[in-house]
């Protein structure tokens, strides 16, 4: 499991380390990563380093700092390096004097002769000659879009970008955008990830992430947030062993599709049966349609008489009448662990009173997209997801999945695991309702719920992915049968990388 650290965290444990390695010190193990990753870059796009050209975007503080740094190091290399200081008068004086030492030279950004926009004719030169481009614009105390001189400098970019730390503009905390921001090919960040590269627009925007060791390691906290490897997930999935039969594995219950919506119980009862060897039970007026597609889910027409399981998932295609309340009412009532998506969180929305049938003891899973976690009477999602899907958990004591191309899952406790699969091909009606079954199975397996959802997604997002790319990675639009059809490759590759 790879860790996450919110700026302020990194920031704690930056002083902790500044008292047994002194800060300039530190900043240059950075700006050397920088260097190397940049290098690595220009080889890449150039096939060679000596003789390349880079130019530094160069804001304020210490980001900047690293990136004039970065460049003394490029030039003793033998790159032409040129940096261009946005805010001269406030450059990180240390880089600014190894930057010249070493040969490099220093520009401001609006002069002399600018053009119509402002751009100083030898910034807009040494931007538009550059092999790569270092955005040392701003990093950790980074506050809203680009500035107006930044962007217009950023925008007219054409070769690579290394950010140093996180690519400008982007929120450091929730990966949001507000305005423009850089677009990283190569983002070299310090010690750990840090949110904005898992999170949102941020995640898109951060290309590659590599985490240089700048010898924080000991001095990191608890990890704000979570992200699975493909080889967690497989050391995690569910299957089965020499001594297992089909009830041993876990029995999933799906309560879901209607007489008019059959598709959601097909779906959600297929995707239960890809995801384990556990046997799975369809309750609910689809009984039909399921079986005749999976003939071996057993089947029946009502919750009430399912017959024991482990575990339910409910909700899609149940609809958001009184037979819907009753379905609800009745998985609660059981005393099983429970994943509830699409209508029966707009049910729970609508009549909070439905919270009553709960076992308290048994854990509940909820997958709103963004409308239905508005319709649960919390607030809206906003621009900090995490802190949304925190608050949804601990108010109702549930697993809380946040849907997106970002999926967030907070338990009540606090934990928070993220998956940046940054890619949208799930994006397609009923993918959701395979999501439900992957989730009610692993549920029904005796998973942790938090850990399950986390494997879900990214199974799912892994299916999706596999659905729409053909070898060549070109993809195409996909629909949920297609992505429920790749589960079992999907669970395979998870496990391929648990394996080696
Ligand atoms: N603390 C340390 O010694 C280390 C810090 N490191 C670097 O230092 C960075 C943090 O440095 P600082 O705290 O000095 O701050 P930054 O360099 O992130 O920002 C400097 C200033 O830019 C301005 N600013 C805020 N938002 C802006 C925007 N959208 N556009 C333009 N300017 C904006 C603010 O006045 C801010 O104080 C990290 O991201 C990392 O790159 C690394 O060198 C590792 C060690
Ligand atoms: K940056």
């Amino acid at each position: 499991m790879r860790g996450v650290w919110t700026p302020e965290q990194i920031r704690a444990a930056e002083q902790r380390l500044f008292t047994r390695t002194p800060e300039p010190a530190v900043m240059r193990r950075a700006a050397h990563a920088v260097a190397r990753h940049t290098a690595q870059v220009l080889t890449e796009c150039t096939g060679g380093v000596a003789g390349r050209h880079v130019t530094l975007l160069v804001g304020a503080g210490n980001n900047g700092g690293d990136a004039l740094w970065a460049g003394s190091f490029l030039r003793k290399r033998g790159v032409g390096v040129t940096a261009v200081l946005l805010d001269a008068d406030r450059a990180h004086q240390g880089g600014l004097l190894a930057l010249r030492r070493a040969g490099g030279r220093a520009v401001r950004a609006e002069g002399p002769n600018p053009d119509t926009t402002g751009v100083g004719a030898e910034a807009a030169e040494a931007v538009q000659r550059a092999d790569a481009v270092v955005d040392g614009i701003v990093g950790l105390s980074a506050s809203g879009g680009l500035r107006p001189m930044a962007a217009e400098l950023v925008d007219r970019v054409l070769m690579p970008i290394v950010s140093v730390d996180l690519p400008s503009g982007v929120d450091p905390v929730t990966g949001a955008v507000d305005g423009p921001a850089v677009s990283a090919d190569v983002t070299v960040t310090f010690g750990g990830r840090k949110p904005c590269h898992v999170l949102g627009p941020g995640a898109v925007r951060s290309g590659d992430v590599l985490v240089a060791d700048i010898g924080l390691d000991g001095d990191l906290p608890e990890p704000e947030l979570h992200v699975l490897d493909a080889a967690d997930v497989g050391a995690a999935w569910p299957v089965p062993g020499p001594e297992d039969d089909k009830y041993s594995q876990g029995v999933v219950g799906v309560a879901a599709g209607s007489a008019t919506f059959p598709g959601a119980a097909v779906l959600a009862g297929g995707s239960a049966v890809r995801a384990t060897s556990g046997m799975v039970r369809y309750a609910g007026p689809a009984a039909d349609e399921v079986c005749r597609r999976w003939p071996e889910v057993v089947v029946t027409g009502s919750v009430t008489d399912a017959g024991r399981v482990q575990a339910w998932a409910v909700g899609p295609g149940i609809g958001t009448g009184a037979s819907g309340r009753d379905v609800l009412r009745h998985v609660f009532d059981s005393g099983r662990p429970v994943c509830a998506d699409a209508d029966s969180i707009t049910l729970l929305g609508a009549d909070p009173t439905l919270w009553d049938a709960r076992d308290p003891d048994a854990p509940v899973v909820l997958t709103p997209h963004d409308g239905e976690f508005e319709r649960l009477g919390a607030g809206p999602v906003g621009t900090d997801r995490v802190a949304a899907a925190r608050r949804v958990a601990a108010r109702f004591d549930v697993v809380l999945l946040l849907k997106g191309n970002t999926t967030v899952v907070a338990a009540p406790d606090g934990r928070v695991l993220v998956n940046d699969s940054q890619q949208a091909w799930p994006a397609t009606a009923g993918s959701g309702d395979v999501l439900t079954g992957l989730i009610g199975a692993l549920l029904a397996s005796g998973m942790d719920p938090w850990l399950a959802c986390g494997c879900a997604t990214r199974v799912h997002s892994d299916a999706a992915e596999l659905a729409a790319r053909d070898a060549d990675g070109v993809g195409a639009p996909i629909g949920a049968s297609a992505l429920l059809d790749q589960v079992p490759a999907a669970v395979r590759a998870v496990r391929r990388a648990a394996l080696t």
